[in-house]
């Protein structure tokens, strides 16, 4: 499909207005109902309408962080692009890309054409999204260094690269944030002297002010706030400081300590009405920060961004287990010298990490009860090292030992390095990209007249999280395909379009093979000779 060519479905179930994009959907599942000796499986439908905004308006994003390798290498990355930079390296000149990112370099299957081959499109043609190159950025940061020093300081981007960005990005500076050696590690305290003084509500009052005047001075519609600083250790969630939203704002007046600089920075985002997404595992989003997004329809988002040994692991475990083989020892270390790891040498900091990237395969091994039984598991270490002298490039070993037919054993060992960042900062993107559009993404019951948004833990973005945090009693899936093929076919009933099967039958019944081969599959289906017309400018069907 040529770059800039039109997406248009051709369907009595979508309407185009100058505002949405109208689809009604027909959702099924199946439900399942288990009793002593029989297990009943009853397929039910829903009728819903989905209503997808057009207009984007003028997007900000806030990071804070915005001094440290991620948060540098993302500014980087979006001038690099946006300039459509080139720069010279010892393999020759490289171009700017946005390769790792779902929504500028993966594509979507969008059907068939009439050879019955699939069609691809690039997921940023399905729906209308911001694009990378009209993001404002701005942020906050513990240390003073301006961008252009964070990014010298991080060693991510190719020197030539650098200099070409350097003269802009010195002239943004992250503003001051709030520090608390109590949630980080202590050899953190000597970059520590941009920050904000006083009480924790003077800060809280102090970010609300950064994100109002950032929003103001650049006339933006939407401002997203992304944690994208150093992992804190958890905090001690307690009934009555951390359990509503009352209780957490009571807790801010009165200065408990319990309370992170990372909640106080989310408190402020959901209060000016902006979404929080935590790029970090610590437990920043307790059940009052999230009652408090509820009650004032903001999405939230968390918890640390899914990027490498991980996000490998939510696939290996998937392939083992759906392939009846049963891994039984899981053992992921890893190595690197950035700050990410010099703060994660700290016990209490790496706890918070060794969490998130231990519950990964849970999903995934709770649901195969021939290989697993109730309560059992494999053996999973996390051991995480700091090495100054190898920076960002993170050297990642994965050992999985499964069992398999006959007592075998089977062990797959990974070897992965990469620059940390590089491949964190295009989830990044796509974490701010994809809140952005389901922010424009509403539903109603085709009955009823109200339209809903989804719900403000915004557990679509899983695909890019280590912990994803899904709403009450919803259940945690961790596999990546399953993540992946969620945010898919939820952009195809946007489109009234039914989700991806990859049956593929016309490829496999004989009758349906002929009728695709004579050409009467399609017949009655030809694409319109006109436009689908467009419904009444009302906003609602
Ligand atoms: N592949 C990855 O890089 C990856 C993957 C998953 C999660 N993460 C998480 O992302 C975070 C950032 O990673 P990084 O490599 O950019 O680390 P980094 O140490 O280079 O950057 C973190 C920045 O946050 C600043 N900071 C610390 N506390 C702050 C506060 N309270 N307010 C504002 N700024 C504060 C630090 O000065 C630093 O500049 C870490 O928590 C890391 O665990 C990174
Ligand atoms: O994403 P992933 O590769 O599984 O996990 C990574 C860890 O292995 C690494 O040590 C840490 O510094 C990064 O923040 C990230 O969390």
């Amino acid at each position: 499909m040529e770059k800039n060519s039109k997406l248009i479905i051709s369907s009595p179930n979508i309407q185009y207005t100058d505002d949405y994009i109208l689809s009604d959907f027909e959702y099924e599942e199946t439900l399942v109902t288990k009793n002593a000796n029989e297990i009943v499986v009853k397929p039910y439908k829903k009728s819903i309408s989905i209503r997808t905004g057009k207009k984007i308006g003028k997007v900000g994003v806030m990071l804070v962080g915005w001094g440290g390798n991620n948060g540098s290498t993302f500014t980087a990355a979006v001038l690099a692009n946006r300039h459509q930079l080139s720069w010279n390296t010892k393999n020759g000149v490289q171009d700017s890309n946005w390769f790792g990112s779902i929504t500028q370099a993966s594509t979507v299957r969008l059907g068939i054409d009439e050879k019955g081959s699939d069609v691809y499109i690039p997921m940023s043609q399905l729906l209308p999204m911001v694009h990378p190159d009209d993001l404002v950025i701005d942020g906050w940061d513990i240390s003073p260094l301006n961008l252009a020093e964070s990014m010298v300081r991080a060693k991510v981007i190719d020197y030539d690269l650098q200099q070409k960005l350097r003269k802009e990005m010195a002239g943004m500076r992250p503003r001051p944030a709030i520090y608390d050696p109590d949630f980080i590690a202590a050899n953190q305290a000597d970059r520590a002297t941009n920050i904000i003084r006083g009480t924790k509500h003077e800060q809280y009052l102090q970010i609300r002010a950064d994100i109002k005047s950032f929003r103001d001075k650049n006339k933006l519609d939407k401002v997203y706030i992304l944690w994208t600083a150093n992992t804190e250790r958890f905090c001690d969630v307690r009934v009555g400081v951390h359990d509503t939203s009352d209780n957490v704002e009571k807790a801010l007046h009165n200065n408990d300590k319990e309370i992170s600089p990372s909640t106080i920075f989310a408190l402020a985002a959901i209060d000016e009405g902006c979404c929080y997404i935590n790029g970090s595992p610590q437990n920043t989003l307790v059940p009052g920060v999230v009652e408090r997004a509820e009650s004032r329809g903001v999405f939230v988002a968390g918890d640390d961004f899914k990027s490498g040994q991980t996000k490998l692991k939510s696939v290996l475990v998937d392939f083992l287990v759906a392939a009846g083989l049963k891994p039984v020892s899981i053992v992921s270390y890893n190595h690197l010298g950035n700050n990410d790891g010099k703060n994660l040498s700290a016990p209490k900091q790496f706890r918070s990490k060794e969490i998130s990237k231990s519950n990964v395969v849970d999903d995934t091994v709770q649901s195969n009860r021939i290989l697993y039984k109730e309560g059992e598991k494999p053996d999973h270490v996390v051991v995480i090292k700091y090495v100054p002298y190898v920076g960002d490039s993170k050297r990642a070993m994965d050992e999985y030992t499964s069992e398999i037919l006959l007592h075998g054993t089977n062990t797959i060992v990974v070897h992965n390095t990469c620059e940390d960042s590089l491949l964190a900062v295009p989830l990044i993107l796509d974490l701010l990209v994809l809140a952005e559009l389901f922010s424009r993404v509403q539903y109603k019951q085709q009955q009823s007249a109200e339209w809903q948004s989804m719900h403000s833990v915004l557990s679509v973005l899983s695909y890019c999280l280590k912990a994803p945090l899904v709403p009450q009693s919803a259940p945690v899936i961790n596999a990546l395909y399953k993540q992946r093929a969620c945010i898919e076919n939820i952009m195809r009933a946007c489109l009234s379009l039914a989700p991806n099967n990859h049956m593929q039958l016309e490829h496999k019944v004989p009758f349906l093979m002929s009728e695709l081969r004579s050409g009467a599959m399609f017949a009655g289906n030809a694409p319109p000779t006109k436009k689908p017309k467009l419904a009444q400018e009302n906003g609602d069907k």
